[in-house]
């Protein structure tokens, strides 16, 4: 078990800082705080919590600068995405602020009585935070949990603490109760793993690998503790003969590059019709050429590094040193962890076209129909997003709900919003986040009838 974190920066592969990590001794501690915490929390009226948590995010907002600086020293993105980054967070907490009032039961019409519904707290809940957006994916989380009157235990990834601290201390700040949001640096196998087992935790939502994820919803069957899970995608970028097409393949590459396609919704599988595909991949190539990666505290970079140097040996496995890439970009050269932007042309099947790489590399596929696209699109386990390309607004229809995945686009490649239910089909995930349910997924639903006979 590990002592300490050593943080590194990707893009330079210097050691930043060591952070402490969390020993399950510390995890339990944590917990009793929390749960002291919360029943506070949840006893004060739903007004005043909404006002700590408009004053939390007004402190976050008047700190962004500082945070996303972190977010680039700790996961190398480029400082335009991390600032963008910062304020996802603030619109996070201001719109769960906005619905700690809104959140109402039902009085539903029963014989014999009044009937009345509730919803209540589940009490301390745990978040786990992977590395390749440290701070939105922890507020979709925290946000809307603090907001349902329950208490968060946050574990960030082990190569990214640095900024979620820096966020509960922001919280603290801003008079967000002591105990109430803390952030346990650590190991998953270890601070991750006590925190999923603790039996005071009522609920887990963890975001990572697939693999993870169903070993956190082992672990919770056995204690029958509410989980959410965000894994992994392999999205297609489904592209149609009538589409714009110049559109398309100018906004082809950000689908599959923004953060070093180290992002869940990735569109890592282009499907192009074959009347279009070569015109398709001449317009592709210089896009992707024109996606500038170097060093991300400069405004003008896309693209920055990967997360560590074992990942980058992951996604390198991907890509078959014998065939050559159709399209390939530039990366700097010396230390940080580099992988250029990579197109290949793939079969649908191979092992490239169908498994998450999380890296700068997306497969290009022609297909023939629609029926063709259809069934390309859905020969993946996985169902998180996609984007469909036409002028075709019947097809656009029948092809979005055929495809199996959560989030589909028509012409673009928006997959989040917060104000709009995010999460996946089949091994992509299980349960929604954000949108106008995202705090009712942190509570209990109790019924309570009252006779009126007596
Ligand atoms: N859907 C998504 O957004 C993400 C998908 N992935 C996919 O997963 C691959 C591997 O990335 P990786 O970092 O290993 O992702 P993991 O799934 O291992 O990690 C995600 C988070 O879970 C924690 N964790 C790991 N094991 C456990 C456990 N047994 N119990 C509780 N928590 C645990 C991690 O901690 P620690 O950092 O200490 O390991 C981290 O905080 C990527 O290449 C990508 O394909 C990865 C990240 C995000
Ligand atoms: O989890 C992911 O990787 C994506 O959902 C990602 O998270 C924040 C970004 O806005 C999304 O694309």
């Amino acid at each position: 078990m590990l002592h300490e974190l050593t943080i590194t920066n990707p893009a330079t592969e210097e050691t930043v800082t060591t952070v402490p990590a969390t020993t399950p001794e510390q995890v339990d501690a944590a917990v009793a705080r929390a749960a002291q915490a919360q029943r506070q929390w949840a006893a004060r009226p739903p007004a005043e919590r909404a006002r700590v948590l408009r004053q939390f995010a007004r402190t976050v907002g008047e700190n962004t600068r500082r945070l996303a600086r972190l977010t680039v020293t700790e996961a190398g993105h480029p400082i335009g995405n991390a600032e963008w980054e910062a304020g996802h967070v603030v619109d996070l907490l201001d719109y769960a602020a906005g619905g700690v009032e809104r959140l109402t039961g039902r009085q539903i019409p029963v014989a014999g009585g009044v009937d009345l519904t509730f919803h209540e707290p589940l009490g301390v809940v745990a978040v786990i935070v992977p590395w390749n957006f440290p701070l939105p994916i922890a507020a979709w989380g925290l946000a809307p949990a603090l907001a349902a009157g329950n208490a968060v235990l946050l574990k960030p990834a082990e190569t990214t603490p640095l900024a979620t601290l820096e966020l509960a201390r922001h919280a603290l700040e801003a008079g967000v109760p002591e105990g109430l949001l803390q952030v346990l640096p650590g190991e998953g196998p270890v601070t991750g793993e006590a925190l999923v087992t603790h039996p005071d935790v009522a609920k887990v939502v963890f975001t990572g690998s697939t693999a993870v994820g169903r070993r956190i919803a082992a672990l919770c069957a056995r204690q029958t503790k509410r989980l959410t899970l965000e894994l992994g995608g392999k999205s297609p970028n489904i592209v149609f003969a009538d589409a714009d097409l110049e559109q398309a393949a100018a906004t082809a590459p950000a689908a599959f590059l923004d953060n070093t396609g180290q992002d869940c919704c990735a569109r890592s599988r282009i499907l192009v019709q074959r009347s279009a595909y070569d015109r398709f991949m001449e317009l592709l190539e210089p896009a992707v050429k024109a996606f500038t990666a170097g060093d991300p505290t400069d405004p003008g970079t896309r693209m920055g590094p990967l997360i560590s140097a074992a990942h980058r040996e992951r996604v390198r496995s991907y890509v078959p040193e014998t065939v050559p890439a159709a399209i390939r970009g530039d990366v700097p050269d010396g230390k940080g962890y580099w992988y250029p932007a990579t197109v290949l042309e793939a079969r649908p099947d191979d092992r490239v076209a169908v498994e998450e790489i999380f890296g700068p590399v997306a497969v290009a596929v022609p297909f023939e129909d629609e029926a063709d696209a259809i069934r390309l699109a859905n020969a993946t386990d996985y169902g998180l997003s996609g984007s469909v390309w036409t002028r075709d607004l019947g097809r656009a229809l029948r092809v979005t709900r055929a495809v199996a995945a959560g989030n589909l686009s028509v012409n673009s490649h928006s997959s989040v919003r917060y104000t709009t239910p995010f999460g996946g089909f089949k091994h992509s995930g299980l349960g929604r986040e954000l949108g106008p349910d995202c705090l009712a997924a942190f509570t209990e639903t109790k019924n309570v009838f009252i006779s009126t006979d007596a």
